[in-house]
Parts: C-alpha cells; sequence; structure tokens
C-alpha cells in the first residue's frame, strides 16, 4: 500500500472530484459514511454516549456528517463545535446546516475552557478537531482541550489522523496531540503512523476507502510503500521442480567471537530456515565444535585465531556473505573486514560490529561495496549517519547516507523500515516479543540467505524483513511475546511461508496481524 504525503491526498481529492464529476461534499460524505458504518458494526446500536468533537475545517465537517448519520439512527450523539476560528471550511457550513435540519437546534459551541464538558469514562469521544489541513501546532485553550480529552478514560477515536499531529512533519509539542485509542484514516495510513515519536498517538488505524481516483492512487511516486502480506506475496520466488542446492546459492555467514558464537549459529540456521541451497559458518576456532553440534547441515572454515577473526580467507564461491554478528571490535578484525569489503562482486549483509567497525573507521566506509545491504538498530544507527533532530531528520539523512554509498539502510525496530536512496519501504510484521537478543542475527540471516537465492539487494532486505516479522508474530500466537527467544523467530520461518498462500480462515489461529 503506499503512503501519501497530505499534499498529495489533496491532489487525489482534487482530481476524484473532477474526473468523477462529483462534488467535494459528496466526497465528505463518502467519509462520513464510511465511519458512520465502521462504528455502527460495533456498536450495534448501543446506546452509549458519543461526544463528537469537530473542529472548522474539513476534518470538522466529516464529524459532521458522522453526526449527522448517528443521530438518524437513534444513536446517543453529541455534538461539540470547537471554534478555534470563525473561518470554517464550504463543507462545514453546509453540514453545520444539515445536522441542524435534522436535530432542530445548533451543535454545541465551544469557545473557552468554560464549554468542556463532562465526559464518562464509558462514552466514546471521536476527535474530528484537525485533520491533514493542521497548519501549526495547536495553542491556547484548544491544546488544553486536547489534553482534557486526553485524561479522560473514554475510549477516543480519531478521525483521519489524532488532531495535532501532521501527516508527514515531525511532532512540534507532544502535549498538544491527542492520544487515540484507534484512528480511522482516509484512503491510506500516513507517514506519521510509523514512526517512533508519532505513532503511539494512533494506536491501531484501519484505512478507510473512500474511492480516490486509481489512476492518480497507481501512478503517483508515494512517500513510502507500506510492506503488508499481498506485496510480500508479489517478492516472492517460487521454486521449480528441477532445482537442486546449487540454484538456491552458498551462503557465507561471517559471525562470532568468544562468548558470542551463538550470534553465528543463530544466523546460519536463519540462512538455512528462509531457504540457502548451502550454507558456510566462518567462525573463530573457538566456535568449530559449536558450530558442526548445532548445526549440522552447515559446512564450517576457522580463522587461524582461536577467539576472534583476524583474516577472512575461504576458498568457497559464496553466493552471498553476511558479516558482523557477534563479530567483535578487535583490531585484526576491522582490518579483515578491510580486505573482505575488497570483493565487491558477492552480495553482502554488515550487521551489528561490522556496522560499528565501519562508524569507528571512517576508511571502511569509504570501501563499503556498492549495494551493500546494512541493518543497523537505532543505536547502530546513530553510530552511522549521526544524531538525528526528529524522526523525519532520521529519514532525510539515511536517505543521503543510501543514496551516497549506493546502499540499503535497514533500520531495524518496530516498523521497520528499509530505505533505498530516496525510497522508503515500511514493514507491518513484528511484535515487542523479538526484543530479544539475536533477532537480528537471524534477520541478518535471513537477508544472506535470501541474496543467495538470486533476489537481489532490496528485494531481499524488504522480503527479509517482512518474513521475520512474521515468523515473529507466528511465535508470539503460540508463545506470548515474554517467552520468544530468537531461535522461536527462526523455527516459525517454515510457518511464515505456509502462511504466506495459506487462505485467510487457515491462518487466523496462529496469526498476531496487525491492522
Ligand atoms: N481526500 C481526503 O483525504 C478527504 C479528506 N477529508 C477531510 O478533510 C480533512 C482536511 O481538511 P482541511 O484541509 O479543511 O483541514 P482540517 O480540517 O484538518 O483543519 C484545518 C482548519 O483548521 C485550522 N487550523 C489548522 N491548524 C490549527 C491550529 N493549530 N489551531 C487552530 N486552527 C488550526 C486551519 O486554518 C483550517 O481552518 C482531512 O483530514 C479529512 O478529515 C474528507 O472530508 C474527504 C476526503
Ligand atoms: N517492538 C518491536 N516490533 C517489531 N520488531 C521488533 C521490535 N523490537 C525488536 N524488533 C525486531 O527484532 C530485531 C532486533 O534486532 P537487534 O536489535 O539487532 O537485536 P540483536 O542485536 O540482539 O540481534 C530487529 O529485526 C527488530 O526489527
Ligand atoms: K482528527
Amino acid at each position: 500500500m503506499k503512503i501519501f504525503s497530505a499534499e498529495q491526498l489533496y491532489e487525489a481529492d482534487k482530481i476524484t472530484v473532477e474526473k468523477q464529476e462529483i462534488t467535494t461534499e459528496a466526497l465528505m460524505e463518502r467519509a462520513g459514511i464510511q465511519i458512520f458504518q465502521w462504528l455502527n458494526r460495533r456498536l450495534n446500536g448501543a446506546p452509549v454516549p458519543i461526544r463528537i468533537f469537530c473542529g472548522i475545517g474539513n476534518n470538522g465537517g466529516d464529524g459532521l456528517v458522522l453526526g449527522r448519520l448517528m443521530i438518524e439512527h437513534g444513536y446517543n450523539v453529541i455534538v461539540y463545535v470547537v471554534n478555534c476560528s470563525d473561518k470554517r471550511s464550504k463543507n462545514f457550513l453546509l453540514n453545520y446546516d444539515r445536522i441542524k435540519n435534522v436535530t432542530k437546534k445548533w451543535p454545541t459551541l465551544m469557545k473557552g475552557e468554560a464549554d468542556f464538558p463532562e465526559i464518562g469514562s464509558e462514552d466514546i469521544i471521536v476527535d474530528a478537531i484537525f485533520g491533514i489541513g493542521l497548519n501549526r501546532c495547536p495553542g491556547g485553550w484548544v491544546k488544553k482541550l486536547i489534553q482534557y480529552l486526553n485524561e479522560s478514560k473514554a475510549f477516543k477515536l480519531a478521525i483521519d489522523i489524532p488532531s495535532g499531529l501532521y501527516a508527514n512533519l515531525p511532532l512540534e509539542d507532544k502535549e498538544a496531540v491527542l492520544k487515540a485509542n484507534h484512528t480511522l484514516t482516509f484512503q491510506t495510513p500516513k507517514l506519521s503512523f510509523f514512526l517512533p515519536e508519532t505513532a503511539p498517538f494512533v494506536s491501531n488505524f484501519d484505512a478507510l476507502e473512500i474511492g480516490l481516483d486509481i489512476e492518480f492512487l497507481q501512478t503517483t511516486e508515494p512517500l513510502a510503500q507500506l510492506i503488508s502480506k499481498p506485496e510480500a506475496q508479489r517478492f516472492y520466488k517460487p521454486r521449480e521442480k528441477f532445482d537442486h542446492k546449487g540454484t538456491y546459492g552458498h551462503a557465507l555467514i561471517i559471525a562470532g567471537s568468544y562468548g558470542k558464537i551463538g550470534a553465528a549459529v543463530l544466523s546460519t540456521t536463519s540462512a538455512f530456515r528462509i531457504g540457502a541451497g548451502m550454507v558456510t559458518a566462518f567462525v573463530p576456532k573457538c566456535g568449530y565444535n559449536i558450530l558442526q553440534t548445532t548445526v549440522p547441515e552447515a559446512m564450517v572454515i576457522t580463522d587461524k585465531e582461536e577467539e576472534f577473526i583476524s583474516e577472512i580467507a575461504f576458498d568457497i564461491e559464496p553466493s552471498a556473505i553476511g558479516v558482523g554478528m557477534g563479530l567483535g571490535k578487535n583490531k585484526a578484525t576491522v582490518a579483515a573486514l578491510k580486505v573482505l569489503f575488497q570483493k565487491k562482486d558477492i552480495p553482502l549483509v554488515i550487521d551489528a560490529d561490522a556496522l560499528n567497525n565501519i562508524s569507528e573507521n571512517k576508511d571502511l566506509l569509504k570501501l563499503l561495496p556498492k549495494n551493500s545491504v546494512l541493518t543497523p538498530h537505532p543505536g547502530e544507527l546513530k553510530r552511522l549517519i549521526g544524531e538525528w533532530k526528529n524522526d523525519y531528520d532520521k529519514l532525510e539523512k539515511a536517505k543521503k547516507f543510501s543514496e551516497k554509498h549506493e546502499v540499503v539502510l535497514v533500520i531495524k525496530g518496530a516498523y521497520t523500515i528499509t530505505v533505498f536512496s530516496n525510497k522508503l519501504y515500511i514493514n507491518t510484521t513484528g511484535n515487542p516479543g523479538m526484543g530479544t537478543a539475536g533477532s537480528g542475527d537471524a534477520l541478518s540471516g535471513v537477508i544472506t540467505g535470501l541474496l543467495s537465492q538470486g533476489y537481489d539487494q532490496l528485494l531481499a532486505s524488504v522480503f527479509g524483513v517482512y518474513m521475520h516479522g512474521r515468523a515473529g508474530d507466528i511465535a508470539a500466537g503460540q508463545m506470548g511475546y515474554e517467552a520468544i527467544m530468537a531461535g522461536d523467530v527462526i523455527d516459525n520461518l517454515s510457518e511464515a511461508y505456509i502462511d504466506l498462500f495459506a487462505r485467510e480462515e487457515e491462518t487466523t489461529n496462529n496469526s498476531a496481524e496487525k491492522s
């Protein structure tokens, strides 16, 4: 699914109205009907008080449409107009009149703190104060209203976007944003829904189709792509009857140091589980017996050193290399990385200590082979690209880094974002259960294993992140978040493959599907 900017959505709006020969008020009615149907399906006529807070723009207009439809269907609705300005939009005014025609009285006008209503904990608050037209940070009594609503225990449903949040600009004042329990957004989610500083205000969301012009949606280059199952299905490369292990390539995992051989075990196993034909682990001598015992399917090459890697020499021809997991920062290891980086023709995944070594030795950065995949968590990313002012600044810096060095950057975490040049791919799988040692090592093995099977660098990253997260979600469905260990994520890669093409009802028992 594409993620568009606020400006693009306004453009989509305009084109839709022209091409479908409808009025903007008809489009607003469509949007309001979608929200009404969503809410009506869940409330099923329950007489719970629904308090709709409407701003004076089109987001407020949506709130007024919803209010009218709910009242017409017998719901217990109180509509407030948050009168922060007299410049009401045309479609707000139209729907202001329409709701009055139904109720025979104007909605409750709010002009300051004295007008804040008492809100019961069982009430439902609908936030239609500001949408994507927010043009400054909410202040004065409107900010106080947002805080007042946040303090309430009532369920908060935001229309389009929680008020105070920009669709694709950084947060200005976290005290002036409505903290929604659920957000119903029009057509496509907004970029702010996926970034660590702003996503917590959105909580869960549903994107409601409002019939914007399909040609515009299909042909417009988005801000980012959201990666869910339909996209992952398109990435998958099916196997052919006469394929053999050579078809799926030979992955080389260069990992481990004394006390951290487990990292090599995890990456090697996950490279196998994602489908590499052969996997060789290159480890210091102390890792030999461990690897041969824990992953007998793997071949093992050892360094001349006992406890760390000092010279990466091998006489195999790997189709992809994953390097860095548990590697340590010994000087000899840094020198060995320099030599490895000169082998420019083998697709490379660079993780963990290999990344830290690059951050600390800028001459390694200059040698970075083009099209390598770098998989930093936020701490590693900071060391690589420097501090950022906010999430948007981080993404700009990451894009510049990717462009300059011609590499794929996989920024790990909730909603892992893969950055390639100026393109962003946001992953929807994964869960907090995956915040456990070694789950990053599993991801490096997964991406290396996909590269070895012939997926290109970008596909291997985006598809690999999806599969790794999906395996984690399936593990969470079976064992809850807390008990998950990295090995459980790897064990469920097989289920993640099965799930990729399973029919919905077959997957509901063991999935932790996100909206
Ligand atoms: N294609 C779409 O996405 C559609 C969007 N619609 C709705 O239209 C909304 C956008 O409407 P608008 O462009 O009218 O904008 P909004 O309704 O989001 O708010 C803008 C209004 O609030 C004022 N304002 C902005 N920030 C303020 C602040 N901090 N303090 C006080 N006043 C402030 C602005 O000057 C303007 O009058 C969307 O979020 C959505 O809810 C729907 O009606 C239909 C289709
Ligand atoms: N809250 C979360 N939601 C989704 N994925 C997560 C979450 N926390 C961690 N992960 C995933 O788990 C992995 C952790 O990687 P990393 O921090 O490198 O761990 P380690 O170094 O211990 O292997 C990443 O792929 C990350 O995206
Ligand atoms: K809103």
